[in-house]
């Protein structure tokens, strides 16, 4: 199973940077959400590491880059934004059209249509198709040589919630079998679901990469909700050791002590605790500390910015 290395990749258009010197791993056996807002680049990025535009820098699956792949279809599967359909040729013909090019057996073609869910319209004609059906063909294509990669650009735009869900739950099935899958979207909430590590850019520039986990801990700590009948003197203990208390439908919101901490000087002044719950940064939250909530970026997010300020967590 191939691991994926981008090293030092770069694009200009006109002479206007959209990519800049971006390296990155992506790990066999994870989802790696690829997460940066409309125009940050990750399209170019996906080009760039599959040959498809020359630009600086290099992508090697396994040591190789794409192009001395032999046989590419059976090592790195993409679906990216444009989609080479013909209009007019059934989706089965597409496949198997597709297949013997790549030297893919043609029974693989029912196999992947049934593997998206499009058996039923195998017959019919991508023009009538709607947005989430030519995603899932495009999918279907990806799939056809059995890849031990994948790189997906947006692969759940046009489909509905349900179909969120069962792409989701594809990916990480094939995540779990061992491929590496690089999936590429703007939707964080989406990402927070079905990542397990990120790569995420702004500007075409590298903000951040790792485990989801990671980037979500390394969020500034967040308030303890706090709740006691002794919540007056409780509040007063806190705030002599250096706490910021504030007091909301008689819960305590504390920041700047942890939970044990407040467990400890809540023992010692013999307060009662009924709720004792530190607060989770979500990965949007993380998500606009690392950015600096720049308004590029806030964009992702709507409502993110303001509501975050004050809210209860
Ligand atoms: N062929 C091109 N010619 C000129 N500029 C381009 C071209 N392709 C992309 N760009 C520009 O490069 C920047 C990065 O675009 P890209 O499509 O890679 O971003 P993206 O992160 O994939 O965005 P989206 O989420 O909207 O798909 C954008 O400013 C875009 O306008």
């Amino acid at each position: 199973m191939a691991l994926i290395k981008a090293e030092g990749l770069g694009k200009s258009y006109g002479g206007r940077p959209v990519v800049t010197d971006l390296s990155f791993e992506v790990h066999p056996g994870s989802v790696t959400g690829f997460l940066g807002p409309n125009g940050a680049g990750k399209s170019t990025t996906m080009r760039l590491m599959l040959g498809l535009d020359s630009g600086a820098g290099s992508t090697t699956f396994d040591g190789k880059p794409f192009t001395a792949l032999e046989q590419p279809m059976t090592r790195v599967g993409s679906l990216l934004e444009a989609k080479p359909f013909h209009p007019t040729r059934t989706a089965r013909n597409h496949l198997r059209m597709l297949a013997a090019a790549n030297r893919v057996p043609a029974t693989r073609v029912d196999e992947v249509l049934a593997l998206v869910g499009l058996t039923e319209v195998a017959r019919a004609k991508p023009k009538s198709f709607s947005l989430g059906m030519g995603q899932r063909l495009g999918l279907a294509a990806s799939l056809l040589g059995d890849p031990d990669t994948l790189i997906l650009d947006e692969p759940a735009n046009g489909l509905d919630p349900q179909g969120i869900q069962w792409m989701r739950e594809l990916l990480k099935h094939l995540a779990s079998q061992g491929r590496s899958v690089l999936v590429s979207s703007h939707l964080l909430s989406e990402m927070a679901l079905l990542a397990d590590e990120l790569v995420v850019i702004g500007r075409g520039r590298l903000i951040a990469s790792g485990p989801v986990g990671d980037f979500v801990g390394s969020a500034r700590q967040r308030p303890v909700l706090v709740r006691s009948p002794q919540g007056d003197v409780l509040a007063e203990a806190l705030r002599g050791a250096g706490a910021d208390v504030r007091e909301e439908n008689g819960t305590l919101v504390v920041s700047g002590l942890s939970a044990s901490r407040i467990g400890d000087l809540a023992h010692e002044r013999g307060a009662t605790l009924h709720e004792l719950t530190p607060q989770q940064a979500t990965l949007e939250e993380a998500f606009l500390e690392a950015t600096g909530g720049a308004e590029e970026f806030a964009a992702l997010v709507p409502g993110s910015l303001p509501a975050t300020e004050g809210r209860r967590p």
